[in-house]
This record gives C-alpha cells, sequence and structure tokens, in this order.
C-alpha cells in the first residue's frame, strides 16, 4: 500500500478562494476586516510565520497590521502592544506570535487579548466556550492549527465519526485543545491523548484509525507502531540541516516508512503548515461576518 496524500498546500488555496469572495462580500456592505500581528524578537522562523500571514491577509483583501517589538522588550511593552492592539478599530482580530522571548509570562500576555479580537481562538474564555459548547453550532473563533487539521481531514472526504483518533503531543497551539474540537457532536470522534509521561506510545498508536502527531521529535511515528490503513497527520516541526544543500530545513514527526502503511497521510512541509495559515484567515472572516450579521 502506498498512501495518498492530504494536499494542505492545494486544499488551503481553495479555502482562500472561497475567503476571497467572503471577503469581497464584507467590503460591499463597507466593512474591511484587519488582522494585526504582535511579533517579539528576530527568530527567523517566526518573522517567516509573520511575514507569510501579511501576505496571506493581502491575498484575500484582509487589511493588516503589525507591531514588532525587539527581542528585549519587557513585559509591560509587550503589554501595552496588546492592549493598543485590543483598542485599535482598524484591527478586527490579531495574534501574537509564539513563543515569546525566554522570561515573558506567555499566559499573562494571552489572557490580556481581548477574546473578540483573539484571532488564534488561544484565549481561555474562547477555549472554555469550546468546552461548554459541545452541541451548539460555534460562534467563537477556534484554535487554527487543529481546525486546520479536522478541514483538511474532511475536505478529502474522511469521516471522523466513530474514529479512534490519538494525539501525540500536549503543546497549547494542537495537542491540548484538538480534543475540544474533535469530540464534538458534528465531529464525533473518540480520542486519546498522549505525551511524554505515556508509557507504552505504541500500545495506543497500533489501535488507531486516525494519528495525530505533534510531538516535535523527528521520525517518531515509524511504520511498526501505525495500523494498516491510518491516517497520519504530520503537525510535528523540527530543523534540520540537509546534508546535501548545507541549509535548514523542517522535517516532521512521521518518518517515510508509514506511507507504505497508512491509507492517507499529510506531508510536512505541505499538509499542516499551509492550513493553519489559511484557519486564520478564516477565524478573521468568520468574526467580521457575525460583527456585521452576516453569519
Ligand atoms: N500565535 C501563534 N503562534 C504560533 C502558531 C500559531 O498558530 N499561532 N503556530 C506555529 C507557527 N505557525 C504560525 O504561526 C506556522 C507554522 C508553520 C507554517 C507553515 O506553513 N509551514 C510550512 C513549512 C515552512 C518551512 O519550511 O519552514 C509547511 O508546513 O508547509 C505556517 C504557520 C507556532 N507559533
Amino acid at each position: 500500500m502506498t498512501a495518498q496524500v492530504l494536499d494542505g498546500k492545494a486544499t488551503a488555496a481553495s479555502i482562500k478562494a472561497e475567503l476571497t469572495t467572503r471577503v469581497a462580500a464584507l467590503a460591499e456592505r463597507g466593512i474591511t476586516p484587519g488582522l494585526g500581528t504582535l511579533l517579539v524578537g528576530d527568530d527567523p522562523g517566526s518573522q517567516w510565520y509573520v511575514a507569510g500571514k501579511h501576505k496571506d491577509c493581502a491575498e484575500v483583501g484582509i487589511a493588516s497590521l503589525r507591531e514588532d517589538l525587539p527581542a528585549d522588550a519587557t513585559q509591560e511593552e509587550i503589554e501595552a502592544a496588546v492592549r493598543r492592539l485590543n483598542e485599535d478599530p482598524a484591527c478586527t482580530g490579531f495574534i501574537v506570535q509564539l513563543p515569546l522571548p525566554k522570561g515573558i509570562d506567555t499566559n499573562r500576555v494571552l489572557e490580556l487579548v481581548d477574546p473578540d479580537k483573539d484571532a488564534d481562538g488561544l484565549h481561555p474564555t474562547n477555549l472554555g466556550r469550546l468546552v461548554l459548547r459541545v452541541n451548539e453550532p460555534v460562534t467563537s473563533p477556534l484554535p487554527c492549527t487543529p481546525r486546520g487539521i479536522i478541514e483538511l481531514i474532511e475536505r478529502h472526504d474522511i469521516s471522523l465519526a466513530g474514529a479512534d483518533v490519538v494525539v501525540v503531543g500536549r503543546g497549547v497551539t494542537v495537542g491540548r485543545s484538538i480534543g475540544l474540537l474533535l469530540t464534538r457532536r458534528e465531529v464525533n470522534a473518540t480520542v486519546t491523548l498522549t505525551h511524554t509521561g505515556t508509557e507504552d506510545l505504541a500500545e495506543h498508536t497500533r489501535n488507531a484509525d486516525v494519528i495525530i502527531a505533534a510531538a516535535g521529535v523527528q521520525g517518531v511515528i515509524t511504520s511498526e507502531i501505525v495500523k494498516p490503513g491510518a491516517v497520519v497527520i504530520d503537525v510535528g516541526v523540527s530543523r534540520v540541516v540537509d546534508s546535501e544543500t548545507g541549509k535548514s530545513r523542517v522535517v516532521g514527526d512521521v518518518d517515510p516508512s508509514v506511507l507504505e502503511v497508512a491509507s492517507w497521510v499529510s506531508p510536512n512541509p505541505g499538509g499542516v503548515g499551509p492550513m493553519t495559515r489559511a484557519m486564520l484567515l478564516s477565524n478573521v472572516v468568520d468574526s467580521a461576518e457575525r460583527a456585521s450579521g452576516l453569519a
């Protein structure tokens, strides 16, 4: 068996085309959604991600604004930037690029974001809404990577209803929140969250219909621990230096041998990353539509 590819790049491109139409409908009503970004420091990866977010906004017609602070910015300076974005009427939603530099209290910063402008869906109020509203339509922004993973799977006509899903990794942007989405009644999956304290990872993954690998450990998911026919989503990001080019490149958690046993695999790069970007835009447009009474 050779697995089929869950193409995140192509799926994200379709979503962006749909969003362009929705943004044009908002423009006809005189509404321009605006995404703000707050970037602290000069980490090249984070700079690349933030630049990508502004490029995406320009592509679909969303306005964008940015707050950039140096790596030695204080907690107070970062919190002041959050307050500016909270108060700026041109900014209808914004994100704080993670990770923040060492020594900064990230939770304090994230909790300062106005929940109605939380484009990342990571504010405790919005996560709490997901906990409470299992059966109702979602009327708050959703965490982008988890939302992107579910869209990627469902847009390839793979049903998650009744599926046993094993999540590997308990980080805040993926592992901790994806169960909240997967167990909503409209998705109806059964979820096991594994992490570094899990005694026997293979015992869980070997029984999984779907594996979501977000450990950040290169190649931790090998063919020996994947059930034949499983769907495998590669979210982990590790950077390695390519021996041929000498350049740094991204590698995922899923070993290439998995392609021989799985039914579907998301590539990394080219899978969940582009979907995360598309879902950020979706959150911004959804919020603008809700605010204008269009949704
Ligand atoms: N506030 C947030 N911070 C971070 C998030 C997030 O969702 N919100 N997620 C990641 C970074 N991230 C977006 O911010 C992100 C990561 C990766 C990609 C992406 O498209 N990656 C490419 C590969 C890129 C490469 O080769 O270097 C891919 O997968 O094809 C987009 C966004 C942490 N911080």
